[in-house]
């Protein structure tokens, strides 16, 4: 990808930061505890308006005042699986875009299982998942265990070949864009893919970086009116560099966590065009 390129996208990254601090959507998220907290203050540190509602009963009513909803299978309950399906429903029914992310889907027959009946009921408008929860969705064999990708899993030249073809077939039958995380994350439309290397391993020594990143997807999502890709490749970007500046800026997990979120609430149009590293594996869509 061509500096001016990169030079653009940077530009279009920082302005649907602007646009979600201005409009401080309502981000329905519905979620893991041990994540929870962490994702609701990632949607507010962007400049969203975190709703973590759960209860069978009420999801529905307030789905339909959310600009997203955020579904994550992580620590999966009888009643999350009951909210989780009633606000799918009331999502797709009132146009409110949706995340789904896979979390597990590679170590639970329960969570595979109930993930297939999300996406026999619709389409989410992202499906997310680490190298090794994408793999299990697509069919494809997996060295994943607990919620962590497989280090065989990871992406690479190698395995590219076998890897693309199934994802790019992924995003379009559930018509959804793909969000699959790793060192180096991916972002698949339809036939384009984007490859983004931003992140620092720090990240990873925190829990439910994955899931905040989800969260983060979702706040973005709410403001992607010109392409859903261009909304988490934004995500992802801002995400993964906030990791980067978080590790310079800190001496450990503890201390990162915090650089990590004052980064990102902090982030930059001059850092995000400084660091962005982006590859492209097919024709771009940043006109
Ligand atoms: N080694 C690494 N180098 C750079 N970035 C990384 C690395 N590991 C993870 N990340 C980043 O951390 C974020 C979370 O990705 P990861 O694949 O670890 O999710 P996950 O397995 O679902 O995490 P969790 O289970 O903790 O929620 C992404 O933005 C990803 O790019
Ligand atoms: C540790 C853990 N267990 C279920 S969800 C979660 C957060 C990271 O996915």
């Amino acid at each position: 990808m061509t500096k001016e390129m990169l030079r653009k996208i940077a530009a279009k990254i920082a302005v649907l930061g602007e646009q979600i601090r201005q409009h401080r959507p309502l981000v329905h998220c519905i979620t893991n505890p041990i994540a929870i907290h962490d994702s609701a203050n990632i949607v507010l540190a962007a400049g969203g308006r975190p709703i973590m509602a759960e209860h069978p009963q009420e999801v529905e009513e307030i789905v339909r005042t959310a600009q997203v909803l955020v579904l994550n299978l992580g620590n999966i309950t009888d009643v999350r699986m009951s909210s989780m399906k009633k606000a799918f429903q009331e999502a797709l029914k009132n146009r409110v875009p949706t995340v789904l992310d896979l979390v597990g889907i590679q170590c639970s027959s329960l969570r595979l299982h109930y993930a297939k009946e999300l996406l026999e009921i619709g389409s989410p408008t992202v499906l997310k998942g680490n190298m090794s929860e994408m793999r299990k969705l697509a069919g494809l064999s997996t060295y994943g265990t607990g919620v962590d990708a497989g280090e065989k899993d990871r992406f690479s030249e190698e395995n590219e070949k076998e890897i693309l073809p199934a994802f790019y077939r992924l995003s379009e039958e559930y018509r959804s864009v793909l969000l699959v995380t790793g060192q180096e994350d991916l972002i698949i439309e339809g036939p384009h893919c984007y490859c983004l290397a931003n992140g620092d391993a720090m990240l990873g020594t925190i829990t439910g970086t994955g899931c905040m990143l989800g969260a983060l997807c979702g706040t973005y999502l709410t403001e992607a009116a010109e392409s859903r890709g261009q909304a988490v490749l934004a995500a992802a970007a801002v995400m993964g560099i906030a990791g980067e500046l978080g590790a310079e800026n800190s001496r450990g997990p503890g201390s990162f966590q915090i650089a990590f979120l004052d980064a990102l609430y902090d982030l930059q149009e001059e850092e995000i065009r400084n660091r962005l590293r982006l590859r492209e594996k097919s024709k771009q869509n940043f006109e």
